[in-house]
């Protein structure tokens, strides 16, 4: 459902042009779970950013459902919306928000009627164990449960992709244990392509597949 081809991405330090992506290539396919791993620095968060259409500016084909990744910010917001959903390490939750009110946003920003908003983040947040917990805002949550509403976010509009940056790094062990778990679960039930960068090894060896990167460059690929 995702493929992408060749992607180059420079940044410019000074007078100097820095390459953080040179010409990686590879595909997803709908319910795989795929770790993206790799040294720090060697361009993972780079490269979710761009298959995540939060950056416009590389160079490079990519393919989604058999169409053209959008190169407008206007269509990159639209396919945002309807086709992604995004899980990161520090949870990005809104502070102000309940746990609820956090699961409801993408299908608000979706057009959905407020009732049906609230049923399918009650059944998501159920799904993720966090039924008692929905009327608590993100300060009076555990790291682990402020990453599983993150996660029931990223789920609730059914996205064809997650893209998942670092999920479990800001995590004890047995938050993170629950966390790769419910990731994979979810992946398979909802049948999306996770795309997750990680260098945490439970995570990758869950995965169904795992991309090195290294330099820029994909060094290996393997079944996890
Ligand atoms: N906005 C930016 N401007 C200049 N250089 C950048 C920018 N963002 C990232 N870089 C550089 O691009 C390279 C790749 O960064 P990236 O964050 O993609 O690596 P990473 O593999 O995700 O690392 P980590 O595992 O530490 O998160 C690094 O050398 C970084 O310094």
């Amino acid at each position: 459902m995702l493929r992408f081809d060749n992607i180059c991405k420079s940044y410019r330090a000074g007078k100097q042009t820095v390459a953080v992506l040179k010409g990686v290539t590879g595909q997803l396919a709908m319910a795989e779970m795929v770790a993206l791993c790799g040294p720090s620095g060697s361009g993972k968060s780079t490269l979710l950013q761009i298959l995540g259409a939060l950056d416009l500016r590389y160079q490079g084909e990519i393919q989604f459902s058999g169409q053209a990744f959008p190169r407008t910010v206007h269509k990159a917001t639209l396919l945002r919306r309807q086709q992604l959903g995004f899980v990161f390490q520090r949870f990005n939750l809104v502070p102000v928000l309940t746990a609820e009110e956090n699961v409801m946003l993408p299908l608000q920003l979706r057009g959905w009627p407020l009732n049906k908003q609230q049923q399918a983040a009650r059944d998501m947040l159920a799904q993720v164990g966090l039924a008692p917990q929905l009327r608590q805002k993100p300060a009076e949550l555990s790291g682990g449960q402020q990453q599983r509403v993150a996660i029931a976010r990223a789920m609730v509009s059914r996205p064809a992709l997650v893209i998942a940056d670092e999920p479990t790094a800001s995590l004890d062990t047995g938050s993170a244990t629950q966390i790769i778990s419910l990731l994979r679960e979810l992946c398979h039930q909802h049948r999306s392509a996770v795309l997750v960068a990680t260098h945490d090894p439970r995570m990758a060896a869950s995965c169904d597949r795992i991309i090195q990167l290294q330099d820029g460059c994909i060094a290996a690929e393997n079944a996890a």
